[in-house]
């Protein structure tokens, strides 16, 4: 039976535990992360013909390392690449939430994202065009209620068509202005160089630019990757001005 790995990210308060809760039962075991006082949550469940490993990521507002939680959701995406990420967003916040599943679609085209709390915005009297945000995203959407168990058939349908390759999923690209298209376009082939091709080199070229240094400490902890040193990239970076937050 294949096993594919999948994570739950989202913003704090999202659903994502319920969730998590709803898809392995008791099937499910708790600890920290390496290195880190941020709970981690793992746990099981077969759907369909395959078998799923489930890790709750703490919630977060982003990905940019401003703290252990935001690290540990980051670098679980990045280095781990599970099968699919799903990014839980909260129906009566939409906006605030599509921020984080922007950031998340910036990493990996391996995403579904899932609009929790249906109930709560049919009782605010608010509706989601899904179709829409979907066809915006590039990714399946799919509307569920975590609380009353709603939609999570269809969810784990779209889930398994990611993780089995059925679907590749071609995320909306963020285009930022010309300045900074050009440095992506010179550090894209150096990172490239240096990581090989499975990570995702114009997110980390981003990275690079807005000078995250736990990300590099990252890299360099665990594949001692000399990017940080890289004179190419040096070069690049010099006096550069964030470009996101
Ligand atoms: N009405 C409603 N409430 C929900 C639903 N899903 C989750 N909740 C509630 O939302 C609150 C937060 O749920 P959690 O599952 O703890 O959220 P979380 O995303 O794990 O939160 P963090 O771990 O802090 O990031 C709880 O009170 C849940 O009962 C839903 O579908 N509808
Ligand atoms: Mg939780």
């Amino acid at each position: 039976m294949r096993t594919y790995t999948i994570a739950l990210a989202g913003n704090p308060n999202t659903g994502k535990s319920t969730l998590f809760n709803t898809l392995t039962g008791l099937r499910q075991h708790t600890g920290n992360w390496a290195g880190k006082t941020v709970v981690r949550a793992e746990g099981e469940f077969k759907h369909g013909d395959a078998a799923y490993k489930i890790i709750d990521l703490p919630g977060t507002y982003s990905l940019y390392s401003n703290s252990a939680d935001e690290e540990v959701a980051r670098d679980y995406i990045i280095f781990e690449q599970p099968d699919v990420t799903i990014v839980v967003i909260d129906a009566t916040s939409l906006e605030r939430n599509l921020n984080l599943a922007l950031q998340v679609l910036e990493m990996t085209n391996r995403a579904v994202v899932c609009v929790n709390l249906m109930d709560e915005a049919a009782k605010l009297g608010i509706r989601v065009d899904l179709a829409k945000i979907g066809q915006r995203l590039g990714v399946p959407v799919v509307a569920i209620s975590a609380r009353n168990k709603t939609g999570i058939d269809v969810l784990l349908e779209q889930v398994e068509r990611v993780a089995s390759g059925k679907l590749v999923p071609h995320p909306v690209m963020i285009p930022y202005n010309e300045q900074i298209e050009r440095k992506i376009a010179e550090l894209e082939p150096v990172i490239r160089e240096t990581l090989g091709a499975r990570y995702p080199t114009r997110w980390i070229a981003l990275r690079l630019l807005d000078g995250d240094e736990s990300l590099l400490q990252s890299l360099k902890a665990r594949m001692d990757a000399p990017l940080g040193s890289s004179t190419a990239v040096k070069e690049v970076v010099r006096h550069e001005q964030p470009v996101c937050h």
